[in-house]
């Protein structure tokens, strides 16, 4: 018996007389080569079952003395690190151990205060006080609020590597230090991994999309005017404006996320300048491309265009594929505008597997290679730990013209091999290894791996869908005959009976064992669920999760004892 972790690409492989035959059954992976010929139930189901999890399937007809009996035998290791069992998974800590936590921290009349303590009783401080008191949006599959995404073991240990190798990856210095390589391999496994085949030159981490989208609109507001004459980056906005006879810089998108907003606000064109272009009330998220070509003829105003691929509350996408992609090139060419595709989570839709379920989801991202730009969200969907995220331009001299770190003789990084310096094309001169657990989980996880996480994450959210279609206490949004396919990882509803659903997500939330986000819908308040934890079993999690509205709908206590 032995140890060894092995991803679910690692398993996936081992399907063929070549490779052997390995199966999961509770995230333990199991070598059943030898045992094909010798099991009971016959070759041929097991090797339909192998390079699977084949957990449900070997319950149907197992007990557990079958794994007591031959467990040991053919074991060969676990799937990543174990999952913490239903009971442990805790998706918030009770409200009292949080206020218990409060009042243990120090407090400036303490006595004590900043007199310092031994390192072991500040450890034990932490994991007895605080460490319990923390939400469980990494160790819990059913901490849908937001999207937050959960850490994969392989990241976990990266990021501990990264603190304790603490690089600071802000020059490319090939010969001291390999950091800038592993950020640049990373950001190639991603272009790879989300199907990106234009040459995006100008690519960077960040801290997340918010970040990322910061470095969208500044380098789309460096390019409308560099297109008529001059440069943001030397002349500042209000020169550079006057310069090139520009008097308003608008973004124009649907469905835009707030941070685009606050982006927008950072980098000097304002909140204002955003406009909602939607194509109707029913589909706000969809861009209304004639509504775009009116606006992008306003005189004397340069655009930028922000495409949501993935709405926040609906995860819809503002463009439904290829063609509409080409007519807003066409336009944005013809206009010296901007493209800006704001990809933090929806774009991970591309890396789902070539199914018939999936096409209309592929159809969507198809055609964000003719993007400006491209923000990326890592912490979310790879599951590296936050912050980590990911920009992509193809205009790599705009990228630079905005965030040339100039005139430090000190920070020269002696180009090579194409690799720009960190600092001179992002935000911060310090940086964090961020990269590293991006990444491992890219060379761990591959495409197999993706594919099979996000498609578990796909089937929990899509039937959960279909759970709440046909309930008779709740209502499917924004469409309660949508079609399930345009759902990736989001789900929107609210309870039919207003009362409920004016306390929903609190009524929700005091499960402790489920989170899910409130938001508005149409003026009125709705619930969103989203699934991006790298822990989700579609099984487990689906019997929770109705067990929990069903209770909450007919006010009964929720008793997780029953669900298990
Ligand atoms: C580690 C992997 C597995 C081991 C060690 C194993 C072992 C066994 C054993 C010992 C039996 C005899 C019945 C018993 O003693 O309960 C059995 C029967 C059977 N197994 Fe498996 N099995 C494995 C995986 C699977 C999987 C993945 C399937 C897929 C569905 C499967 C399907 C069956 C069936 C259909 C029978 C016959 C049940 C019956 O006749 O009622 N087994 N297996």
């Amino acid at each position: 018996m032995s140890d060894e972790s092995f991803t679910t690409a690692d398993v996936g492989a081992h399907n063929n007389d070549e490779k052997g035959y390995w199966l999961i059954v509770e995230n333990n992976v199991y070598d059943i080569t030898k045992f094909l010929d010798e099991h009971p139930g016959g070759s041929k189901i097991l090797k339909r079952f192998a390079g699977k999890n084949a957990t449900k399937a070997f319950w149907k007809y197992h007990n557990e003395s079958v794994l007591e009996k031959y467990g040991g035998k053919y074991k060969i290791g676990s799937r990543h690190l174990p999952q913490p069992s239903v009971r442990e998974n805790k998706t918030l800590p009770p409200p009292a151990l949080v206020r218990a936590a409060s009042a243990a921290l120090p407090k400036s009349s303490d006595p004590d205060f900043l007199s310092g303590r031994p390192a072991a009783d500040v450890a034990r401080h932490i994991t007895e006080h605080i460490v319990p008191a923390l939400c469980g949006q990494s160790q819990s599959s059913r901490y849908f609020g937001f999207v937050t995404g959960g850490v994969l073991p392989l990241a976990e240990w990266a990021d501990n590597v990264v603190s304790h190798m603490d690089q600071n990856v802000q020059v490319h210095l090939p010969e001291q230090s390999v950091s800038t390589d592993v950020e640049d391999a990373a950001l190639q496994m991603l272009m790879g991994l989300l199907r990106l085949e234009s040459e995006w030159k100008g690519r960077t981490f960040t801290t997340g999309a918010t970040a990322s989208n910061v470095l969208g609109l500044a380098c789309g507001r460096e390019a409308v005017l560099e297109k008529r004459g001059a440069s943001v980056g030397e002349l500042g906005l209000l020169a550079a404006c006057a310069k090139a006879g520009v008097s308003d810089i608008q973004i124009l998108t649907s469905g835009g996320h707030s941070s685009l907003s606050k982006a927008a606000s950072v980098v000097g064109l304002g909140r204002a300048s955003v406009k909602e272009l939607p194509r109707s009330a029913s589909r706000p998220w969809k861009l209304d491309l004639d509504a775009v070509e009116r606006e992008l003829r306003r005189p004397g105003t340069a655009s930028i265009i922000a495409v949501s691929m993935g709405e926040v509350n609906t995860g819809g996408y503002a463009l439904d594929g290829i063609d509409e992609w080409r007519r807003l090139r066409q336009l944005a060419d013809e206009h010296a505008a901007w493209i800006h595709a704001d990809g933090a989570f929806g774009i991970f839709s591309s890396v789902l597997e070539e199914r018939d379920e999936y096409r209309l989801l592929h159809d969507r991202v198809k055609g964000v290679d003719l993007a400006d730009s491209i923000t990326v969200d890592g912490h979310k969907m790879l599951n590296v730990p936050y912050d980590c995220g990911m920009f992509f331009t193809r205009a790599s001299s705009t990228l630079e013209s905005v965030f040339v770190n100039p005139n430090a003789a000190y920070l020269s990084s002696g180009l090579t091999a194409g690799i720009s310096s960190p600092l001179n094309v992002g935000l911060e001169n310090s940086r964090r290894f961020r990269a590293l657990p991006a990444y491992a989980v890219l060379l761990s996880e591959g495409r197999p791996g993706f594919a099979s996480l996000f498609h578990s994450m796909a089937q929990l959210s899509r039937r959960l869908a279909v759970f709440l279609r046909e309930s008779p206490h709740y209502e499917l949004l924004p469409d309660e005959d949508g079609d399930v396919e345009e759902i990736f990882i989001i789900v929107l509803f609210r309870a039919k009976d207003e009362k409920l659903n004016d306390d929903l997500v609190a009524r929700i939330n005091a499960t402790r064992q489920l989170y899910v986000s409130g938001t508005s819908w149409k003026g009125g308040k709705a619930v969103r669920v989203a699934v991006s934890n790298w822990r989700v079993d579609v099984e487990r999690d689906f019997k929770v999760v109705t067990a929990i509205l069903n209770d909450v709908a007919q006010g009964r206590e929720f008793d997780m004892e029953k669900c298990l």
